[in-house]
């Protein structure tokens, strides 16, 4: 299926996915180095990511907690969290809801809701994740996405969002306030596992800009040569990701790629770009990749947490203590530009902000 938006062909995985063809089209074929079997990344069966018990914030285990944060943060850059205070009924519900969208509504009802195709991280239904180079030759996920803009308030349009099922908008504006929440309890340890005052990561960033994108990997008949999302680090600061049970997601550690097995009820914690900055490299952002499956769609609820456009980004003085900073200083907006322009392949926008 395809709609003419500004005269480009906006293609939707799903609806390619429906046609049931036996090959994906080229652009979805990965170049092999990027490919899930590729001999340079074993899948290490044997690791998995730390999980985090928050016992709730309960005081009384903060101390432990934050020195199991650290590790997590430096070995990994992502990790499970358990009793972490958001209600298990609002997590499954926001997958129940934006499964409903992407399962029972038809594309050209979803298509009502399209996003700008011209312009980057733009709000609605979309597919693609990057802007066109000249040639386009860029390489397309197997993903359809729909990413809404939740914080601060002012962003907030629900009428931009589906108005089915019925409890859509309910339900993303709840969970929206519910991750506020625990991004900023988590950015407070965090800042305190690293030995600054709790408050430090959450004021370099500033107001928090929360966008919330919810994932649809439909099943892919050749997922050997496919990805569902490809290789980057989040760009902003601090990412809470939920997912169903089907799995696909993984996370890059010492040059092999870790399946992060779905875990009922618990919250998927990455850092992101920002966050390296702020911490001069001490924590570094998590590479992440989705890859496909030949026989369940797949979901995923990112929600994450950003700067606004015009802050600066720089290492933390009491971090850098003297010596030289290890990134030179961004304005977040330029970083988020040259992101969308560039494309990520892994931490390629990151590692050009590292000094000498
Ligand atoms: O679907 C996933 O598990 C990963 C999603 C993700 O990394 C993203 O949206 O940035
Ligand atoms: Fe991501």
């Amino acid at each position: 299926m395809e709609m003419e938006v500004g005269g480009e062909p906006m293609v939707r995985v799903q609806a390619i996915a429906e046609a049931k063809l036996s090959q994906v089209p080229p652009q979805y074929i990965q170049p092999p180095h990027n490919r899930p079997h590729h001999h340079s990344s074993t899948a290490a069966a044997a690791t998995t990511i730390p999980t985090i018990d928050l016992f709730e914030f309960n005081p009384t285990h903060l101390p432990s907690i934050r020195s199991t944060i650290a590790q997590a943060c430096t070995d990994y850059g992502a990790f499970h969290v358990t009793n972490h205070g958001v209600p298990t009924k609002l997590l499954h519900q926001i997958k129940t809801t934006g499964l409903t969208f992407f399962n029972h509504s038809s594309i050209n009802d979803k298509l009502t809701y399209s996003c700008d195709p011209h312009s980057f991280a733009s709000q609605g239904y979309g597919s693609r994740m990057l802007l066109s180079d000249e040639n386009d030759t860029v390489v397309l996920d197997w993903r359809d996405y729909f990413d809404h803009h939740t914080l601060p308030l002012s962003r907030r349009d629900p009428s931009r969002w589906p108005h089915f099922p019925e409890n859509y908008r309910e339900t993303v504006a709840s969970y929206s306030d519910e991750m506020k929440g625990l991004a900023q309890r988590l950015m407070g340890l965090i800042s305190e596992s690293l030995g600054l005052r709790g408050s430090y990561i959450e004021e370099a960033v500033g107001e928090l800009y929360q966008n919330i994108t919810i994932s649809y990997y439909p099943p892919c008949p050749q997922p050997d040569l496919t990805l569902g999302l490809q290789p980057h680090s989040d760009m902003g600061a601090i990412t809470l990701l939920i997912q169903d049970d089907v799995g696909g997601l993984e996370v890059l550690k010492d040059d092999q790629w870790i399946t992060v097995d779905p875990l009922s009820d618990a919250i998927l914690v990455i850092l992101a770009d920002q966050t390296e900055i702020i911490t001069n490299g001490k924590y570094r952002s998590a590479v992440h990749r989705a890859v496909t499956n030949a026989t369940q769609a797949r979901l995923s609820v990112a929600t994450f947490h950003d700067p606004a456009k015009a802050v600066k980004i720089s290492p933390s003085s009491e971090l850098v203590n003297g010596a030289s900073p290890r990134y030179r200083e961004v304005v977040y907006g330029d970083y988020v530009s040259s992101w969308y322009t560039k494309g990520p392949d892994g931490k390629r926008n990151i590692d050009s902000l590292l000094l000498n």
